[in-house]
């Protein structure tokens, strides 16, 4: 196989006869992402149908992006510190690559409180979605990886990137070397691991991009044992477990055993709106530690100071200003506000009859359209009501026949989408 995208990727070298080349081979692992990072493919599907209806007014429902104003409390204390910087006095260079020690220790005290996790365990970065590939960065390319299936992309193709995924199937939309964990309705979105091969790596995102659903205390403690038993470490993304109203746990480290066997990455993204703002944070815990029990935290700092030079210290105190009383209040507030859309929308599709998941736990629907293809479903949805969701197939196989809605959004803005898929779902012929 690896022959085979060499020889392809030479073709595609030919077939280029006027540029200048240089002597360095492409990774195999690159050729081997055989398709586009999902989300940038929904960007380009919104501006080909905007220059097709340059008049329509775009509802984006895809890319889980907050659309929110960052409260005023949180700006202003960035506002201040970036002011500072103007000041001598003020003014300060390179900070401690791992983040600031009064936020890794507020961190660990707002989200870690009874849980036995130490703010040295707390790294914090630049978004989770960095952090996905520093936890990469851990493990050699023969490692083996397990991922829920469907699935955030970012987990599939940065272990493809890594090498160790293998070649895609065509035939089935996965890579050889990766453990699809199915989660469906009918095993309540949780995988039946008792038929779940051993690897070494699982990565488990929950509240879940894209189903919505939050796993349970006893799904999760089902997890730790299986990861105990088979000497496997959890890679667990807690990026959406501000939404919880259930009272799944929020953190891994919720469960008795987990600092043996997991890793966290979290993020101030959707419960903060710092989607653009860029920060997040993982807990590697001192427990965990590699089959010859070398601690896994130490590999982690020395990744973190060799290939990350801290999150921003401007961001940094817009992160201290969300885990103030005041900050934490206003940011629930947004929540609160991404909570209620989720309700009106579910509502909008329930009112068709349609199978709805996620929505309560985190600010994603999960819609099932039997039968459907999801890139049919997405196309037929955007032409006809211009509103843009995300194919539940962009997730993995397992997301075929469904779509992802989110929930980010001003009221009106919901409002007009409820009314428009109220109006026009009905007369969709999904077969
Ligand atoms: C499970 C999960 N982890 C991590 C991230 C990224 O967190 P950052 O802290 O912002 O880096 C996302 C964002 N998923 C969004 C955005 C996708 C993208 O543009 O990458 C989504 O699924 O729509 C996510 O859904």
């Amino acid at each position: 196989p690896k022959t085979k995208l060499l020889v392809e990727s030479l073709k595609g070298m030919k077939e280029n006869k006027n540029d200048q080349w240089t002597k360095v081979m492409r990774s195999v692992n690159m050729e081997n992402l055989r398709t586009g990072y999902l989300f940038p493919e929904i960007s380009r599907r919104e501006y080909e149908h905007s220059e097709k209806y340059p008049d329509a007014k775009i509802i984006k429902l895809g890319i889980g992006d907050t659309s929110e104003p960052i409260p005023d409390c949180i700006a202003s204390a960035m506002a201040k510190q970036a002011m500072a910087l103007s000041t001598v006095e003020g003014y300060s260079g390179y900070g401690d690559e791992q983040g600031e020690k009064a936020l890794r220790k507020r961190i660990a005290e707002k989200f870690y409180k009874n849980m036995d996790v130490k703010w040295e365990e707390v790294f914090v970065s630049d978004g989770a979605q960095c952090d996905i590939s520093r936890v990469q960065m851990l493990f050699g390319s023969h490692v083996t990886v397990a991922v829920q299936n469907p699935s955030f992309p970012a987990y599939i193709d940065s272990s493809v990137i890594f090498g160790r995924a293998g070649n895609l199937q065509e035939q089935n939309g996965k890579y050889e070397r990766i453990v699809y964990m199915e989660c469906t309705p009918q095993n309540d979105f949780f995988p039946d691991l008792s038929n779940t091969p051993r690897t070494d790596i699982i990565f488990f995102c929950s509240p879940n991009n894209p189903t919505g659903t939050a796993a349970s205390a006893s799904q999760l403690r089902r997890l730790v044992d299986f990861a105990t038993a088979n000497g496997s470490i959890i890679v667990y993304d807690s990026s959406y477990a501000a939404y919880i109203s259930d009272g799944s746990p929020t953190s891994i480290f919720q469960i008795p055993g987990a600092k043996q066997v997991a890793i966290e990455i979290s993020s101030f993204s959707k419960f903060a709106g710092f989607t653009g703002v860029r920060l997040g944070w993982t807990v590697v815990p001192k427990e965990l530690s590699y089959s010859n029990g070398f601690p896994i935290v130490k590999d982690y700092d020395r990744i973190v100071c060799t290939c990350f030079n801290g999150a921003s210290n401007i961001v940094q105190a817009g992160g201290l200003a969300c885990l103030s009383t005041e900050g934490f209040q206003a940011v629930s507030k947004v929540l609160n506000h991404y909570k209620e859309n989720a309700k009106i929308l579910i509502e909008a599709f329930r009112g068709l009859g349609m199978e709805v998941y996620g929505g309560e736990n985190a600010p994603y629907l999960w819609v099932h359209f039997p039968g459907s293809s999801s890139w049919e479903v997405f196309a037929e949805i955007l032409e006809k009501t211009h509103i843009l969701t995300i194919p539940g197939r962009g997730f993995g196989p397992g997301g075929e026949s469904y779509i992802r809605v989110s929930s980010f959004g001003h009221r009106q803005t919901i409002l007009e989408a409820s009314k428009r898929l109220t109006s026009s779902l009905r007369k969709f012929n999904f077969n």
